[in-house]
């Protein structure tokens, strides 16, 4: 079983209104748990790389450890790279087998954002490789850029046919009111809805991609302020946003702060109720069960992708 591209994937997701999880992967435990939620479900799986992962498990072992969880698990998988700055890093990714790479351009303007998403695009695919871009830019945090909410922009439906026509990109990461991280609504919870169907309607075949769709989920909020943490205030995307962005046109969902909070509630919870346990699998454990606990519910209770392997 191999590493794969999003390519069918997508165009089924689309068909089915159903989304494909993207989850950000760090260590050993992380990959575990995804994966074995992923089997279990018998659901299409991304597992992303950020150039912070990269840096912090460095980048031959996160391959290595994505390659085991192939081999292991016996699930295609795609190894994608989330948040490429520049081109170097898609062309190091991409020579380094992943099978999909975002290329973010989202910081420059129109043109250049064109630009370098057209040379990754023209690198990417010569090596049968996709391209996910974005156009529209999130409020929030992402590889220690804060963007501020005063920043941040939707997507605008009539650029982005331009900016993928003018690119050839595969998929496309669009703004419409989310945000990276655990704090994402001041008040009621909003999303632009109305331009995510605009923008669906003009470009009908294009996979759209949903970064910041963390639902930040109040039982680990819960645990992690009950057991020493200081997250006051955490809200995410509800999880009825989610179903409604995958009947939309969302093809890909990016899950990050909601693997941290589900890891970082049971290592707490665990550490606090044994004070005189010292052995990391003691508590890496029950934290990577907590990740496969979550993974599970979101696919089988909000993406609507289990039992979609072809
Ligand atoms: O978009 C993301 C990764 O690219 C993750 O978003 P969250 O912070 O909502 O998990
Ligand atoms: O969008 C950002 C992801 O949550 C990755 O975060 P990171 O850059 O801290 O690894
Ligand atoms: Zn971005
Ligand atoms: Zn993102």
């Amino acid at each position: 079983m191999p590493l794969i591209t999003s390519t069918q994937m997508f165009k089924d997701a689309k068909k089915g209104k159903y989304a494909i999880g993207a989850f950000n992967v760090n260590n050993m435990e992380i990959i575990q748990g995804i994966v074995e939620a992923a089997k279990e479900e018998q659901s299409p799986l991304i597992l992303q790389v950020s150039a912070g992962a990269r840096k912090y498990a460095s980048p031959v072992y996160l391959k290595k450890l994505v390659e085991a969880a192939v081999e292991d698990s016996g699930l295609d998988i795609v190894l994608h790279l989330d948040h490429g700055e520049d081109f170097e890093i898609c062309k190091a990714c991409i020579d380094d087998g992943f099978t999909s790479v975002m290329i973010d351009g989202s910081k420059y303007p129109f043109e250049e954002n064109i630009a370098l998403t057209k040379k990754v695009v023209e690198y990417a695919h010569s090596k049968g490789v996709v391209v996910e871009a974005e156009l529209g830019r999130l409020a929030g945090i992402e590889d220690a850029v804060n963007v501020s909410e005063k920043e941040a922009t939707f997507t605008d439906p009539d650029q982005a046919v331009e900016f993928v026509e003018r690119t050839g990109v595969d998929s496309l990461a669009i703004a419409i009111g989310t945000s990276h991280g655990a704090y994402k609504f001041k008040g009621e919870p909003r999303l632009d809805f109305e331009r995510l169907e605009k923008i669906t309607n003009l470009l009908p075949n294009t996979p759209l991609v949903l970064h910041g769709a963390s639902t930040v989920l109040p039982e680990f909020v819960k645990a992690c302020n009950e057991y020493g943490g200081e997250i006051p205030g955490a809200q995410g995307v509800p999880e009825d946003m989610i179903r409604q962005a995958a009947k939309l046109g969302v093809c890909k969902v990016n899950i990050d702060t909601d693997l941290r909070l589900a890891m970082t509630a049971a290592v707490r919870k665990f550490l606090v109720e044994n004070p005189s346990v010292f052995d990391p699998r003691k508590y890496l454990g029950p934290a990577r069960e907590a990740i496969k606990g979550m993974v599970q519910h979101k696919i089988k209770n909000v993406l609507g992708s289990s039992n979609k392997l072809k």
